[in-house]
């Protein structure tokens, strides 16, 4: 399939290496030097646009592919306020649209322990659950997407919890991320629940960004000729049958 990347950065160079080893064709590269460029996008010679640029550019981005009718797998994280308008764009324009704050296989199925996990110490209220993650000094937003993402289910799953704090919780109904910047992290997320007497800590670490862009070429090969909106639960359950 032909893939426009937008956003040639640490993830974009990552994606075009994957995508082209799982036999596809980067038919455009958009960067900052280039951006105006994203306007006069050829939507013909593009199944899908993989967008992984910075929090400030994405919500013009996606603007401006959706209003083109090109498919989009949307990565970048610290713009989601916006999440329900391009939601709403996508739905005009009967385009595709794929969102994940993070497009490990592996972090997913975290996701679905962490809420399992949650969902079990409900019953047993001594156990206090924070969240911590670790990235890479260059990121620009905090907390991480993906510890927002982890974070709401997290507070879906049990009624100690009703929002969170990026930072030491004040009061017991607020669940903590604590976000930490160390040199070439790719990206660490735990959530750690402590009792009186021990602590149980799930934690997913990554070990560089081959899972997120092998995730987001995944995501493209799903989206190529779709319309309507998607999270990694429908990717994930497109494989469910498959041995
Ligand atoms: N969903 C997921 O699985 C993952 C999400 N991410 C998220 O993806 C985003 C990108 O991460 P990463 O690749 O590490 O960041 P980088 O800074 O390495 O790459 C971003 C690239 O986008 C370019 N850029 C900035 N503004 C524009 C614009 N308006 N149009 C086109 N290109 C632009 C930057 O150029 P310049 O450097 O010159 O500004 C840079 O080359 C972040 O929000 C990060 O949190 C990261 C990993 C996984
Ligand atoms: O900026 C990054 O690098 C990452 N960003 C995503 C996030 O904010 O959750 C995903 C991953 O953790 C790497």
């Amino acid at each position: 399939m032909n893939i426009a990347i937008i956003g040639y950065g640490r993830m974009g160079k990552t994606i075009e290496g994957i995508a082209k080893e799982r036999g596809h064709e980067i038919t455009a590269i958009i960067d900052v030097e280039n951006q105006n460029e994203i306007n006069q996008l050829d939507a013909d010679q593009i199944d899908v646009a993989i967008e992984f640029t910075q929090p400030a550019s994405a919500l013009s981005n996606l603007t401006a592919l959706i209003s083109l009718g090109i498919n989009v797998v949307s990565g970048t994280t610290g713009w989601t306020d916006h999440m329900e308008d391009v939601k709403a764009l996508a739905k005009e324009n009967n385009a595709g649209f794929f969102y994940a704050p993070n497009y490990s296989i592996g972090v997913n199925l975290f996701f679905a322990i962490s809420e399992y996990a949650a969902g079990l110490m409900n019953k047993f209220p001594d156990f206090n659950v924070h969240i911590e993650e670790v990235h890479h000094v260059q990121k620009l937003d905090s907390p991480s997407g993906t510890a927002i993402h982890l974070a709401n289910g997290i507070i879906e799953k049990t009624d100690q919890k009703t929002s969170w704090v990026n930072a030491e919780n004040d009061k017991p109904e607020e669940l903590a991320i604590l976000s930490e910047r160390k040199p070439d992290v790719p990206g660490i997320h735990a959530a750690v629940f402590s009792g009186e007497h021990d602590v149980i800590e799930l934690k997913h670490t990554a070990a560089s960004r081959l899972g997120f862009a092998t995730g987001a070429v995944l995501a493209a090969e799903f989206l190529k000729g779709k319309s309507g909106i998607y999270t990694m639960k429908d990717l994930l359950h497109s494989f469910d049958g498959e041995s």
